[in-house]
Parts: structure tokens; C-alpha cells; sequence
């Protein structure tokens, strides 16, 4: 298998073309490797994030296909109704006797997702799978990770941030999924991303359009999330490297 993807590439297409002939030759053996190896024997999604990450130190995908629309819906369709009956919470900011709620800093409501719910339970895989192969690619040592979802109602924002303190924290991976059909550019709710070398400069826009997920490095990448023009719906999670949670 190794030796037809050299060949692929040698035969002058590039790494994406590559890994599609790679993907159709791993079609015709997984039936003989299922058993033995629980992750696809390719997993082009995987690799695209893992090598964003380790170059960029983030990145935005679309995940539709490999969630699908369904799923999508069933999780979109959770967090509305949360909404309606007015069971998310104001998001703080800080952790321990430092948390508190600060409206000039977020606005966004909350509410953890505990993985009971068949949508959860089939979300909680795919993230389980994204952590191992993040693992599996770039050595992270991730062990779980913990996810709630957000609604932002009409001016509602997050300013500037990083997810998790340097050496202090053990959130290392942070990834939003976004939950909102036909979201405009007139909509904003933009998730703006800073350039961690630098960190007054942009350098990624991402409309918070259903399917779409935005994955960075939560102690590197600043981030911010511009004033919403209507309600906006996400899920964001964190992959971490510690097995127990700290209490709050
Ligand atoms: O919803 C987003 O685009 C990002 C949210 C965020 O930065 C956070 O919850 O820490
Ligand atoms: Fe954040």
C-alpha cells in the first residue's frame, strides 16, 4: 500500500490526488484489516487537520460528510430546543475563584453536553476518534475531552482569547462545530483567528455555517468571536491531556 502512494506521488500528482487513489486501493483491503486495526486504514480528514496544526497551529474543515447531515440536524435541532426552553447558562470566564461572569468579555450561553442522547452518543464517537487519531498523528497524549454547546443571540460576543494559560491548563486542542443553516456574510458571528506569532494580525475569517469546524491549538491561537446578527449555534470542544477534571 505504502509503495503504490510513492508511486502516486512520484507519478506527479499531489498529496490530496494521492490520498484519494490511496483511499480507493484501502476500499478494496478493509474488509481484511477491520478487524485487526479499529481506525480506517486511511483517513485523509485526519492527516489534513494533524498537518494544519502542526504547521499553522489551525484550521477550518468541513465535517458534513464525515458526520453527516443527519447527525448534523439531530445536534442542531438539541441545541434549538435548549434554547426555546431556556436551559443554557451564561458562560463565565476564568476557572476556580477566578470564574466569573463577565458580559463585556462573552455573552454566549451554555450547557454541557453529556454524550446520553443517541446525537451525543454518535458525536462523542466521532471526537473519541478525532483525539485518538490526533494522538495516533502528531503524539498529544490526549486522554478525553470535554464539549457544551453555545447559542450567541443577536449582539452577543466573545472577545479576544486563548483557551487555556500556558502551562497551566490542559486543554490542548480546541475544536467548534458550527450548527447554522444558510448563514450569510450579513449574519457576522464570524469566528476571527489571530496569528500566534504575531497576535494583532488576522489571518483566518470563518462563517459558522452548518458543518463546518474550526480546530486550533488552545494555549497558542488567539481567537475571537464578532458580534452575532442572529442567533448563532456551535458546539465547542476541547481535547485534553489530563484524565481527571480539576473542579471548578
Ligand atoms: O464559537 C466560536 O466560534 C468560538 C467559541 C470560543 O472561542 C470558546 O467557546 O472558547
Ligand atoms: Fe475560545
Amino acid at each position: 500500500m505504502a509503495g503504490e502512494i510513492v508511486t502516486a506521488i512520484d507519478a506527479g500528482l499531489d498529496k490530496a490526488e494521492a490520498c484519494v487513489i490511496e483511499q480507493a486501493i484501502g476500499a478494496r483491503f478493509a474488509g481484511l484489516d477491520a478487524v485487526s486495526d479499529p481506525e480506517p486504514q486511511v483517513d485523509c480528514w485526519l492527516d489534513s487537520l494533524a498537518d494544519a496544526l502542526a504547521e499553522h497551529g489551525w484550521t477550518t474543515l468541513d465535517v458534513s460528510d464525515r458526520l453527516g447531515r443527519p447527525l448534523l440536524h439531530a445536534l442542531a435541532s438539541e441545541v434549538e430546543a435548549l434554547e426555546r426552553a431556556d436551559a443554557l447558562k451564561k458562560a463565565g470566564v476564568g476557572r476556580g475563584a477566578d470564574h466569573v461572569q463577565d458580559r463585556s468579555i462573552r455573552r454566549d450561553k451554555i450547557a454541557w453536553l453529556q454524550g446520553i442522547t443517541e446525537p451525543q452518543k454518535a458525536l462523542f464517537e466521532h471526537f473519541d476518534a478525532i483525539r485518538a487519531g490526533l494522538n495516533r498523528r502528531l503524539f498529544l497524549g490526549l486522554k478525553r475531552f470535554e464539549t457544551h454547546y453555545a447559542t450567541f443571540r443577536s449582539g452577543d460576543f466573545y472577545r479576544r482569547h486563548l483557551d487555556s494559560f500556558q502551562g497551566r491548563s490542559s486543554r490542548v486542542v480546541s475544536l467548534v462545530l458550527y450548527l447554522n443553516d444558510n448563514w450569510r456574510p450579513e449574519d457576522g458571528g464570524e469566528l476571527r483567528i489571530f496569528n500566534r506569532e504575531s497576535e494583532r494580525e488576522v489571518c483566518g475569517l470563518v462563517l459558522p455555517e452548518m458543518g463546518r469546524v474550526a480546530v486550533f491549538l488552545s494555549e497558542e491561537v488567539p481567537h475571537e468571536v464578532l458580534p452575532a446578527n442572529r442567533t448563532r449555534y456551535s458546539l465547542a470542544c476541547w481535547f485534553r491531556q489530563d484524565e481527571v477534571p480539576l473542579p471548578l
